[in-house]
């Protein structure tokens, strides 16, 4: 569902992706860690179309959605609006599938989403993207100052989805521990570039990713 070979993506003359691979095959949930500036973000932008790679080549086999770092809503447009938005694409005008899904936001429905909390907001993000009706859905930083209790709630609704639906997953986390609670897969990338990748379970038996990532390994 995406296949990304030699991607440079740069800024200017500063280079964020520096000949990156990556694959997500249809059905997986795969994690991608790595610390702050390491290109995250670009990679999740490059493969939401919103930035042009300098070359290398990105293909991605089905309709993506991105939940964007940073829970970017429509703060002046009600909940119920900001998910007609994300239904814009795919057609979808009614949003009860994804009030069955996270019933607070059917609570919140009028509400403007500029006035929610932070954790509402990403649900808001959540729903705005599932209404898109995505076969591959990349979600920059789930985790990101959320409480532990929401973020464990989403990430509970991305496994049902990715289990009952076989929703294709790119979860890009700081969160190590969560990202492998959650996925089979993980890339890291660093300064640019892929450094490590494999099995969750590997990975965290590698110490220089358990160093770096999981403060230790884990047991
Ligand atoms: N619009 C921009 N213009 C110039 N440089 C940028 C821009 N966006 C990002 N960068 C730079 O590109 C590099 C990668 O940034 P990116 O946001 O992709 O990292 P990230 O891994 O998502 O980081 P974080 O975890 O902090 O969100 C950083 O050095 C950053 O400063």
């Amino acid at each position: 569902m995406i296949d990304v070979s030699d991607l440079v993506v740069s800024y200017g003359a500063a280079t964020a992706l520096d000949h990156v691979a990556l694959s997500v095959a249809r059905g997986e949930m795969v994690a991608l860690l790595g610390p702050n500036g390491a290109g995250k973000s670009t990679l999740a932008n490059t493969l939401a179309g919103l930035l042009t790679p300098a070359s290398g080549t990105v293909r991605i086999g089905g309709r993506l959605a991105l939940i964007p770092e940073g829970r970017q809503v429509f703060p002046d447009l009600s909940v119920a609006d900001n998910l007609a938005l994300g239904g814009w694409r795919s057609g979808l005008r009614d949003p009860s599938s994804v009030y069955r899904l996270l019933p607070q936001l059917a609570e919140l429905s009028h509400r403007r989403a500029g006035v929610l909390s932070g954790g509402e907001q990403q649900m808001v993000a959540f729903g705005q993207a599932l209404m898109s009706r995505p076969d591959v859905l990349v979600v920059d930083e789930l985790s990101l100052g959320l409480a532990p209790l929401l973020t464990a709630k989403l990430a509970g609704h991305l496994v049902e989805l990715n289990r009952t639906l076989g929703l294709t997953v790119l979860l890009i986390e700081q969160n190590a521990r969560l990202a492998f609670d959650l996925c089979e897969r993980a890339y890291v990338l660093e300064s640019a570039r892929v450094v490590a990748e494999g099995a969750c379970a590997e990975l965290a038996d590698d110490p220089r990713v358990a160093g770096a990532y999981l403060g230790g390994a884990i047991t």
